[in-house]
């Protein structure tokens, strides 16, 4: 919506060919965003090389764990020239790749044609066409600019980057905090605890960044600091609202089940978490969400542990 807003013609594919049918036929997508009409320049394709084929941007938003296996088969239906841009705020299990990279390999493409784009984004408010503002960020600055003219509206405003790694890291990594927020709401914590994760969370995620080659200034950004505040105080953020339901005490099974979308933080705590020890780099609050998750820790053991850790000077 926002790239038709934009002045794009634009082809939505998606798994579902009946969703993909009734965003051509209605313009509305009652799975996702019920009540909302689509503009009319969006349309619904349900077959994947048709909907990219032609298309001068091809703009990646399915879960992260998923991204390889559905981009691959397409990597020949990519038109020469185009840009793929990914939405996507995870890093893939088993490889520890960032969605860039993942998108990079599948479609074939250098990373001069490849864009991310974070920040405050929660979906429902951008379909509400509520303003807020991004971070598209590429190797390449003529790409950045080409994707963020392409999505630039009255209600959503692109800024450009040139650091993929920064911006990237900040929107895997601010989920993970979220689910530690969520957890900590959970058991009743209130705004005290909620600014703590949130200030050391950032601390955590630049600590990362910073070891991978990100640049500093990216982290009090908009795809840092701003995507950490939309996502930990929103009660529509799925890492949010999974990681309360864990906090009242569901297994996480149980807060899957319960939530609703994907949560991206679930797998991308276990990507991020060994990205930071290969990189030698502490990540407390990542490190206890993989204890909680995965590991069999009880909520109830975080608090101590993160507080019980040697005291030391603040800052990086
Ligand atoms: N929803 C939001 O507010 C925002 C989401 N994002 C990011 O966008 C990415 C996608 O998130 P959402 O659209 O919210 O997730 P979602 O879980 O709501 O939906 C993703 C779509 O991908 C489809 N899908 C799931 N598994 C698939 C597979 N194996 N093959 C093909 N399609 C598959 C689903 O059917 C659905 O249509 C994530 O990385 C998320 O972090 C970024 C900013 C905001
Ligand atoms: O990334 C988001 C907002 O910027 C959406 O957050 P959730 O994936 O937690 O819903």
């Amino acid at each position: 919506a926002v790239l038709a807003d934009a002045g794009c013609d634009v082809t939505v594919w998606g798994r579902d060919a009946a969703v993909c049918e009734a965003i051509a036929r209605d313009h509305r997508n009652e799975r996702y965003l019920p009540g909302v009409d689509l503009p009319a320049r969006v349309t619904g394709e349900a077959d994947p090389a048709a909907a990219v084929a032609g298309a001068d941007l091809v703009v990646v938003a399915v879960p992260s764990q998923s991204a390889r296996a559905v981009l691959t088969p397409l990597a020949g239906a990519v038109a020469p020239g185009a840009v793929a841009v990914s939405l996507m705020k995870g890093v893939e299990l088993a490889t520890d790749r960032r969605m860039s990279e993942v998108v990079g390999e599948a479609l074939a493409l250098p990373a001069g044609r490849v864009a991310v784009l974070s920040g405050p984004n929660l979906a429902a408010e951008i379909a509400a066409r509520q303003p807020t503002a991004t971070v598209v960020a590429s190797a390449d600055a003529g790409t950045a600019e080409r994707v963020a003219a392409a999505c630039a509206t009255g209600y959503f405003r692109p800024y450009t980057n040139d650091d993929v790694v920064g911006v990237e890291l900040c929107g895997a990594v601010k989920n993970v905090i979220a689910l530690a927020v969520g957890i900590s709401q959970g058991r009743g914590l209130g705004y005290n605890t909620m600014a703590t994760i949130i200030t050391r969370g950032l601390v955590e995620i630049t600590r990362l960044g910073l070891a991978l080659g990100a640049k500093a200034e990216t982290f009090p950004g908009l795809a840092g600091m701003g995507d950490l505040m939309a996502t930990c105080a929103s009660p529509d953020s799925r890492n949010h609202r999974l990681g309360l339901a864990i906090g009242r005490g569901l297994s996480l099974d149980e807060a899957v089940a319960t939530t609703g979308g994907t949560a991206e933080g679930v797998k991308s705590s276990r990507s991020v978490l060994d990205l930071a020890e290969r990189a030698g780099v502490e990540m407390p609050i990542t490190h206890a969400v993989v204890q909680v998750l995965h590991e069999g820790l009880p909520v109830d053991a975080l608090a101590p542990l993160l507080l019980g850790r040697p005291r030391k000077a603040e800052g990086l």
